[in-house]
């Protein structure tokens, strides 16, 4: 890739997710708001945020926290009001941030006017914007295709005696993307939004707009065979991309992230590479089922470590020769926090939530901070399924009792899987409700927030949010972070993943040490020849007291993480 494809802002950029429902609730109703996350700007710019990411504040029941949209150019009153996203806006501008929306177009709530015309009759005008299919001939379901939060992904409608499409929850409709309204309402969305000065969007499942029109039953020959391999990066789905980037994300010169649900590395090139004018960069999930036995999210097994090392190293490296771009992380709303699940959040849990961030800003692509997760946030633990609020962890708490799971086994996998894990209130300091609310929560507040917390935090120049901030600000130094070419150095060894960034005649090393173990870990020899060639080594940070030299041989304690740059 020349110099001038690396040239865009965004990709020397740190985004910061921010789940509104549990960022900063100003008004006592238990809910965050837009006001709230107005109030802690500074925080963020403190942190060296370049980017928010705010998730859907649109008119929506909540069945799905607002992946539910009823009316996508109005806010929910929960967060607030309009002038208050203007307000956001100009906040965030005035700090030289930028703000993106999230988009999401693969369906709307059964609540939007769309769907309520639709499921009128079959002959309204806007029948045709949703999936309808008549039962099939033995009167049963259209076809196999089961919903991704359980259950068919079928709805019957008795007064049309029709099935319309839910690929999630039934009050979340699909989208009908070959009638070219729909496209042309979307684009006309997005147009609005951009003209309010909004700098980039977040596209939900984007990948799942375009169906396989046969809508064919699923033979269940690859795994998970649910239907998806009949809608996931389907038929027509760069088409309509690219129709989005020639009207809005071009002439807007937006920054734009696809999320791409059970994708694969073709089509991601596909998507995030400049030549093609689709999106910025995408998310791909690979990295974060290495603890599903077989693909199935529900079934637990510890994580594979390899898998997880192979995933990376196959996706960085062919990210960089197809000219594609990663968003990296390793949370967000839906996933449990990799700290419970890929470390130790008890004993270790401050040098692990360091490692964590190490090893991920140090790879090729754009870091995307959870709320959270740079305070060493873990999942709670929880007593109750009274305690869950998520749609997907209800339902399939049921579905796992009505397989013959004891209620116990259930919640203990809940407890694993839970999208509810990342999602409980942000934990700004020791008061009560740990700062995010005057009023009842409306998720519990994890008990352990006067133990970690930001106040906390900002006030130890040792802490995990100052380990993030300096993390972000070597990224905007040094060039290699989004150059240098990425190689993999630790040969399979069980505990540790090293790698190495080159590029100039300079190289940034990341060694990692994922275990509990005191450990010595020892570059092959052709490895090392190779870096210690390459120049003077320097540590850039590390998350123990200690200051080593980078040698052949390192004697790593539990959890350490360094990173060091030769030149
Ligand atoms: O697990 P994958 O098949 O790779 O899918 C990725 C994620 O897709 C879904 O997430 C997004 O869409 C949902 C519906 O709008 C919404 O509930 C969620 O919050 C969005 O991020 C799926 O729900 C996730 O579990 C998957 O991780």
């Amino acid at each position: 890739m020349s110099q001038s494809q690396y040239s865009e802002w965004w990709r020397r950029s740190t985004v910061y997710q921010v789940y509104p429902k549990s960022f900063k609730d100003t008004t006592g109703n238990g809910t965050g708001d837009i006001k709230g996350l107005i109030e802690k700007l500074d925080y963020l710019q403190k942190l060296g945020i370049d980017i928010v990411w705010l998730q859907p504040v649109y008119v929506s029941p909540q069945h799905d926290n607002g992946y539910d949209v009823a009316d996508y150019e109005n806010i929910n009153p929960d967060f607030g009001t309009m002038e208050d996203f203007d307000e956001l806006v100009q906040e965030l501008h005035r700090r030289e941030m930028k703000l993106m929306i999230d988009i999401v177009v693969n369906h709307t709530s059964t609540e939007h006017e769309w769907f309520k015309q639709s499921i009128s009759s079959r002959n309204n005008p806007y029948r045709d914007y949703y999936i309808w299919k008549d039962p099939a001939p033995d009167g049963g379901l259209p076809n196999n295709w089961q919903s991704k939060f359980g259950g068919p992904a079928w709805q019957f409608d008795e007064a049309s005696g029709q099935y319309y499409l839910t690929l999630f929850d039934k009050t979340q409709a699909d989208l009908n993307w070959e009638n070219e309204k729909v496209s042309r309402a979307v684009n006309d969305m997005m147009l609005f939004w951009a003209k309010k000065g909004v700098d980039g969007f977040r596209m939900d499942v984007i990948n799942l707009i375009s169906k396989d029109q046969r809508f064919p039953n699923d033979d269940g020959s690859v795994p998970p065979g649910d239907g998806r391999k009949f809608y996931t990066d389907g038929p027509r789905v760069h088409e309509y991309i690219k129709a989005m980037y020639e009207e809005v994300f071009g002439p807007y010169e937006m920054v734009t992230v696809g999320e791409m649900s059970s994708t694969t590395l073709e089509h991601c090139i596909r998507y995030s590479s400049p030549k093609e004018r689709e999106f910025s960069m995408t998310f791909n999930f690979h990295h974060l089922k290495v603890d599903y036995p077989n693909g199935q999210k529900w079934e637990l097994m510890p994580y594979d470590f390899e898998a997880m090392k192979s995933l990376f190293t196959e996706w960085q490296t062919g990210m960089q020769k197809g000219q594609g771009w990663n968003a990296l992380f390793f949370n967000n709303h839906d996933q449990p926090r990799a700290l419970s699940r890929f470390t130790d959040d008890k004993v270790y849990r401050v040098e692990s939530a360091k490692l964590l961030a190490t090893t991920l800003h140090g790879l090729q692509g754009t870091p995307y901070v959870y709320q959270g997760e740079e305070i060493g946030m873990p999942n709670p633990v929880w007593k109750s399924i009274d305690e869950f609020r998520d749609i997907e962890s209800l339902n399939m708490y049921r579905i796992l009792c009505e397989q013959g799971k004891s209620p116990e086994t259930a919640l203990s996998i809940l407890q694993e899987r839970s999208r509810d894990n990342s999602r409980t209130p942000m934990q700004w300091d020791d008061s009560r409700n740990a700062g995010f609310t005057t009023g009842t929560p409306w998720l519990k507040v994890d008990e352990r927030y006067s133990d970690i917390n930001v106040q906390k935090e900002l006030a130890n120049p040792d802490s995990i949010f100052h380990h993030y901030r300096k993390l972000i600000a070597l990224r905007k130094d040094y060039g290699i972070f989004i150059e240098g070419v990425f190689k993999r150095l630790d040969d399979g060894h069980p505990e540790v993943f090293a790698y190495a960034r080159t590029g100039d005649g300079e190289a940034l090393v990341v060694v990692s040490n994922f275990s509990s173990k005191e450990i010595t870990f020892r570059f092959e020899d052709s490895h090392w020849a190779e870096l210690s060639s390459s120049g003077k080594d320097e540590l850039l940070i590390g998350n123990t007291t200690e200051t080593p030299a980078l040698t052949q041989e390192l004697q790593l304690s539990p959890y350490a993480s360094y990173m060091w740059l030769i030149r």
